[in-house]
């Protein structure tokens, strides 16, 4: 049952891992597609503006070289000027003087016909009359922009800033002044409200009805120019960009889905591995020293397992410990444990009664019948004394007070040594320990690592090594890696340290070689 529903659960997982990326390509095109015709809308609403510019500026320059013949506007002089400035420019179409709401000379029929504009259709904060569709005789069909300054106008054609976006004619252009709430000139549907939207901004893009908008406000002249395109243009975008993100993301998902499937399929193949494991016999041990740290002599070492696969990979007791605990295959695995230390050590201890070898004890184990005759029976294959072990079982493994006093009390009976492991990470009172056999005390390395830190931790250290006095234990600091560590560790009365200082784990062989070094270069280091 339990299994189903990691396999459901895995399943799920890699269907996810499919649709994950897929779903992330569709967003990302959106994205994309969205800030590409943002631009795209922008750089329309910048080219309004930039010719809403030039026309004004053209315009501005007409009429200043003009305004030396306002005392005789529609003398020769003057019309001669009119038309130098009609053939000069290229946004305006003939100039002229402005009498009340009439041009009586232009550059364009002299003073033999006075045009009629009407009155404009709205006058500018800056002082400009504008008429946004006057009609003229001799382009009877067309409509025209007039711009008037001062006591001259020009005449434009009213789409001129529009000449642009030719490709698209579903984009919809426009130049919307701030002071009037029509379009100077437009082309398809625009809303002057947008120009609200701009606020103080110089430009602003967004959403309104099935339009993108873009407005770019003028630095000149109280305009701005607006472009909006129709939203299938950004759907049409986004649907290319994910015809190409799409395969891409599925490949991912793919990939995901069976990177999990691969690694589900591992988890779940594990403790059939570790079983395998532990049949074949590709446990092996490695030992770290325990130093003394007044003198520096090695007390002993700590067995630690590790795994060699058929592959000559070494894999680490943090993977396959737990695995062997949840699938029941950890008092197995402590015995075979046993055994190899028993051959990796044996001749070593029966020449050296004082070394210790620290085993690590699971809760299992401590809680399995037969832990204890087991225990003996290797010991008598070994040739050592119950002296030479010390059986490290962390706090976990003693949370069942009456085992726990049971199996502690027969262990120590019998010559075991006894030490709780990792001490500081479980929950044990000092009243719960006082009551169990105990005789050493591994302070975790955990503690270790924050000594001088100024970390919250840092502090715990010192109530630990007080408890350990207090119940009389005997202490070793794990994982010592600076000389400042053990330095402290040793003013404050802890007896033995372990950790990289000091020696990594490495094999039995290297162990004894080691120590015969030492012994060899101690004499010399006394007489020295
Ligand atoms: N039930 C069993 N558990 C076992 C057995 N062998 C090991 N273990 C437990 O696996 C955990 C990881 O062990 P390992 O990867 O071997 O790491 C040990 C040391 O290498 C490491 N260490 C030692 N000194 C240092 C140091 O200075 N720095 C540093 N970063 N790491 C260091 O600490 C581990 C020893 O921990 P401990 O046992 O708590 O003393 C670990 O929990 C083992 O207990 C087994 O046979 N059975």
């Amino acid at each position: 049952m339990q299994k189903t529903a990691v396999m459901l659960l895995t399943l799920l997982l890699a269907l996810a891992g499919i649709g994950l990326p897929i779903w992330l390509a569709i967003e990302e095109s959106e994205r994309q597609a969205f800030k590409a015709e943002s631009a795209h809308a922008l750089g329309y609403a910048r080219d309004v503006v930039l010719r809403a510019n030039e026309t004004g500026q053209q315009v501005q320059a007409a009429v200043e070289r003009l305004a030396p013949y306002t005392a005789a506007p529609c003398a020769q002089a003057s019309l001669d000027e009119m038309r130098e400035i009609d053939l000069g420019s290229t946004y305006i179409q003939a100039v002229g003087y402005v009498q009340g709401d009439s041009m009586p000379c232009s550059s364009i029929l002299g003073t033999a016909r006075r045009l009629d504009l009407g009155p404009p259709d709205y006058v500018s904060a800056d002082g400009a009359r504008i008429w946004r569709a006057a009609r003229f005789p001799f382009a009877p069909q067309e409509r025209f922009l007039v711009l008037q300054y001062g006591r001259f106008a020009a005449i434009l054609h009213a789409q001129l800033a529009l000449d642009t976006a030719k490709s698209e004619p579903d984009v919809a252009l426009a130049v919307l002044p701030f002071d009037f709430p029509q379009p100077i000139s437009a082309r398809g549907a625009v809303d002057p409200a947008w120009l609200a939207r701009l606020g103080k901004a110089r430009e602003a893009v967004f959403v309104d009805g099935e339009q993108l908008v873009a407005v770019a406000r003028s630095d000149r002249f109280r305009v701005a120019g607006v472009a909006a395109l129709p939203l299938h243009y950004v759907q049409g975008r986004s649907e290319a960009l994910a015809m190409r993100l799409v395969p891409a993301g599925l490949a991912a998902g793919v990939m995901l889905s069976l990177a999990i499937l691969y690694l589900a399929r591992l988890q779940m193949a594990l403790p059939y591995a570790v079983k395998n494991a532990l049949r074949r016999h590709e446990l092996f041990l490695e030992y770290q020293p325990v130093v003394d740290l007044a003198t520096g002599a090695w007390m002993g070492v700590e067995a630690l397992v590790r795994w060699r696969r058929p592959t000559g990979e070494i894999v680490m007791p943090d993977l396959f410990i737990p695995i062997a605990e949840q699938n029941a295959l950890i008092v197995r695995l402590t015995r075979q444990v046993l055994d190899r230390v028993c051959r990796d050590t044996g001749f070593y201890l029966e020449m050296h009664p004082d070394f210790h070898i620290g085993i690590n004890v699971a809760p299992a184990d401590f809680h399995s019948p037969g832990f204890v005759e087991h225990l003996e029976e290797t010991l008598g294959r070994m040739g050592a004394r119950p002296s030479n072990l010390i059986l490290e079982v962390t706090e976990r493994g003693l949370l069942d007070p009456v085992v726990a006093r049971q199996t502690s009390g027969a262990l120590r009976r019998l010559g075991f040594a006894l030490a709780i492991d990792d001490f500081g990470t479980g929950y044990s009172s000092l009243s719960y320990l006082e009551s169990l056999e105990l005789d050493f005390l591994k302070i975790d390395r955990s503690f270790i690592e924050a000594i001088g830190t100024g970390a919250p931790t840092s502090q715990v250290v010192g109530h630990i090594i007080r408890m350990a006095k207090d119940l009389g234990l005997r202490m070793i600091a794990e994982g010592v890696e600076s000389h400042a560590q053990a330095d402290f560790l040793r003013a404050q009365g802890v007896q033995y340290g372990q950790g990289w200082l000091f020696g990594r784990p490495m094999s039995f062989v290297e162990v004894v070689r080691r120590m015969e070094e030492m012994a060899r270069a101690q004499p010399l280091h006394a007489t020295g």
